[in-house]
């Protein structure tokens, strides 16, 4: 039924993988959708980052993030939810694993008023493909790719015409001491418009106050199948865990849409603020079923500068209501 279903969607699909196809309002969010689900299975869980935890805390701005963007979120500090995650849509995947890289760090910002504002981050800075519609391809071609696929698979003649997908999954850091020491990137542009109406392409960071601590292969060895899960209570209870989050700025030459290709990183920074997260959530499994980020859940004096923004932003609802 699933193999149909995908099977109707791909003739529906535009061909190839332009930033055109990534405007479109097609059905490429639920072609995604069930491309994850072909790629790990369908879990009854997040389509992707099914493993994860939640904690809470609060964001703190500096003044330099309200001259960058009239965002009323600048202007005070608001309560946060915050939800780390392994990749893959396998909710037992072992934290100890390579596939659970990159690892994901989405933050809800609970503004006055009540209107959300969602980041969703992931440990890598940057993006396996260039395009939705390019990502999309790429998880047909990992889904096509079993152990039993004869050489070269798929994925291989994928890797082979887009060598940033490659990279991609060739040089993530090693797996994490802890979620609180990896640094993260929002991947995707927004546009920050400031009180006078000038605006600036910005892309995301959050830099751990703990420092970037990664495990060697022998450390690794001595972690469990949970140890970031299990590690991350006793941490936060014992002081707060605190990033601080920064706006990349563009130059003209940045592309800012096209999330596979890093800024340089003699790109200015600039300290939006800081997150200090200071307790566990209820995870319990209707909290964590009921917690939805969407990133083009945008705050006044912020927008989407990267198309790919607006497919992820019909594709999480989809997985969202599949999991209820
Ligand atoms: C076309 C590109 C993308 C698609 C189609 C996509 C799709 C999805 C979907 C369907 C979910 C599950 C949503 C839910 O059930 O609540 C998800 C979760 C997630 N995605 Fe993406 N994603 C894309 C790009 C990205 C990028 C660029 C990043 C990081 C920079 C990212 C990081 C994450 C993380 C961290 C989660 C877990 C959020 C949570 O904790 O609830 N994704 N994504």
């Amino acid at each position: 039924m699933a193999t149909i279903l995908v099977a109707t969607i791909v003739e529906l699909l535009p061909t190839g993988g332009s930033a055109v196809a990534d405007t479109m309002p097609s059905a490429l969010p639920a072609q995604l959708v069930q491309d994850f689900h072909a790629a790990f299975g369908d879990h009854h869980a997040r389509a992707v980052h099914a493993k994860g935890i939640i904690l809470e805390g609060s964001f703190q701005p500096s003044a330099d993030g309200a001259r960058l963007s009239a965002a009323p979120l600048f202007r005070v500090g608001v309560p946060v939810t915050v939800r780390f995650s392994d990749f893959t849509g396998l909710p037992d995947i072992p934290d100890t694993s390579n596939d659970a890289n990159p690892r994901g760090f989405a933050v809800k910002f609970h503004l006055p008023g009540g209107a959300p504002y969602d980041i969703v981050a992931h440990s890598f800075n940057g993006f396996p493909a260039a395009t939705a519609a390019e990502f999309s391809s790429l998880l047909q071609a990992l889904a096509r790719s079993g152990p039993d696929v004869g050489k070269p698979t798929p994925l291989d003649r994928f890797f082979a015409d887009h060598p940033r997908a490659l990279a991609f999954f060739t040089t993530q850091k090693p797996p994490p001491e802890s979620f609180a020491t990896a640094a993260y990137f929002g991947v995707n542009a927004f546009i920050f418009t400031d009180a006078a109406g000038h605006s600036q392409s910005v892309r995301y960071r959050f830099v751990p106050e703990a420092g970037e601590h990664y495990l060697a292969p022998n450390a690794l060895k001595a972690r469990s199948a949970t140890y970031l899960i299990d590690e991350i209570g006793p941490r936060v209870r014992a002081q707060p865990i605190r990033f601080t989050w920064y706006a990349q700025l563009s130059e003209l030459s940045d592309a800012v849409d096209n999330p596979s290709v890093a800024w340089p990183e003699n790109r200015r920074l600039v300290n939006l603020g800081v997150i200090t997260i200071d307790r566990l959530a209820a995870n319990v499994p209707d909290t964590d079923r009921g917690l939805l980020f969407l990133p083009g859940n945008l705050p006044e004096g912020i927008g989407i500068a990267d198309p790919m923004v607006t497919i992820r932003n019909a594709a999480y609802p989809l997985s969202f209501h599949e999991r209820q």
